[in-house]
């Protein structure tokens, strides 16, 4: 598997994704916000929602459907990754001492639960009766859950060029990259065709970058959205490591409005077919700046590019892009049906080939426009997913398509 994908609807061969656990539950009315979630999931009808939607990828599209905690369980069967792993996860209470105690006393797909589900002080004391936690209280956590973790968009992206790991921008979600970075870069299917373009080597902190932001528009363009999660200074970076890899010729900016319903460009529009773009219409209006990265010139590492201020808007440059474009508004033209879908993420349907999409079943205005338009639409139950504010497309990270 060569880990570059070319287009956001070539048929889908093989999609990561992740069946949400225990780390739901971990979830209270008191801390829902802080880890990003409009409300308290219930778990068992999430996971069926959840099984639902990979079944049905596997069954429409033969494709092979990873899941993250197979994944990392293989990549934790190395012991100097897994104690790495536990000490990064134990760092912020302060508690890195633990790790080798935690090795001994926690079987490794335990350990897969605990860096996933997070770990509280009572529940480590139950093993470790002697432990020192210092200040922290028996409910505080010693390791922070991962709720959002069924948002396998986000925590990488794949791009013609190769991948960019991100850098994640709100605590809740941080833990997250590096627990997929660890997994590409160390187990054995996928290692040796990891081309990492970000983030570059030596930043301790990287500038944040989320993979909702980054969205394929040709083989040779791709749009960053510059929004509540993406800074533009990891957009330059990023730019820089696309354009100097050399398949991407061109690499846009795209500034959004910061809002929590627009926190990532594929809130906003996905790419449906060559030439159909899925969008929701408040937001093209919104967008009036997007600023285009160039090569300027290259020899060897040193590369020097160019960014032009453009002062246009999301719709023209999509139609700079992508010829014969033809746009599809969310809510079939109705601006309030636009408006509550767009808040469950009617844009963010999931292709999984050519005008062939999964798409939430609350949304039914702008499911019926899809169909009008003549695309094929998979519905999937949606009462429990959404809660999360995150779509098909926020679910997926797909790891390889045929190319277009
Ligand atoms: N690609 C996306 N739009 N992802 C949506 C992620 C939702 C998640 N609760 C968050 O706030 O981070």
């Amino acid at each position: 598997m060569n880990l570059r994908i070319n287009s956001e609807f070539g048929t889908l061969r093989a999609v990561l994704m992740h069946r949400p656990g225990k780390e739901i539950d971990r979830l209270t009315p008191y801390n829902k916000e802080f880890l990003l979630f409009e409300d308290v999931p219930y778990l068992e009808a999430l996971q069926k929602e959840h099984d639902t939607f990979s079944n049905l990828i596997k069954e429409t599209t033969g494709a092979t459907v990873y899941q993250l905690r197979e994944l990392l369980i293989r990549v934790l069967y190395d012991q100097q990754i897994l104690v790495q792993l536990m000490r990064e996860s134990l760092k912020r209470a302060g508690l890195s001492h633990l790790a080798g105690d935690i090795l001994e006393r926690y079987s490794t797909a335990e350990c897969a639960t605990i860096l996933t589900a997070g770990l509280k002080i009572h529940e480590l004391k139950k093993k470790l009766p002697s432990m020192n936690a210092g200040e922290l209280m028996d409910s505080a956590f010693a390791i922070a859950p991962c709720p959002n973790l069924y948002f396998q968009r986000d925590p990488m992206a794949l791009t013609p060029g190769g991948i960019i790991f991100s850098s994640m921008k709100m605590e809740g979600r941080q833990r997250e990259a590096n627990l997929l970075r660890t997994i590409f870069e160390n187990h054995p299917e996928f290692k040796d065709h990891v081309n990492t373009l970000y983030p570059i080597n030596g930043h301790d902190t990287p500038p944040s970058i989320e993979g909702g932001d980054v969205i394929i528009l040709s083989n040779e363009a791709v749009a960053i959205g510059n929004s509540e999660r993406t800074d533009e200074k990891a957009i330059y970076h990023a730019a820089k490591a696309l354009l100097g890899e050399g398949t991407v010729k061109r690499v846009y900016e795209v500034h959004l409005p910061k809002k929590r319903q627009f926190m990532h460009l594929d809130t906003v529009f996905t790419v449906l077919d060559e030439n159909l773009v899925l969008a929701y219409p408040d937001a093209m209006n919104a967008v009036l700046q997007t600023s285009l990265y160039t090569l300027k010139d290259a020899q060897g590492d040193r590369v020097n590019i160019k960014r032009e201020v453009l002062k246009e808007s999301l719709l023209t440059v999509l139609e700079r892009e992508i010829p014969h474009l033809e746009v599809l508004s969310t809510g079939n033209g109705n601006q309030e049906y636009a408006m509550r879908e767009q808040w469950f993420d009617g844009a963010n349907v999931f292709a999984v080939g050519p005008r062939r999409v999964i798409s939430y079943n609350r949304n039914i205005h702008t499911n019926r426009a899809l169909r009008n338009m003549g695309v094929e639409v998979l519905e999937i139950p949606s009462s429990e997913l959404s809660r999360g504010l995150g779509g098909p497309r926020c679910m997926t990270m797909p790891l390889s398509r045929a190319r277009v």
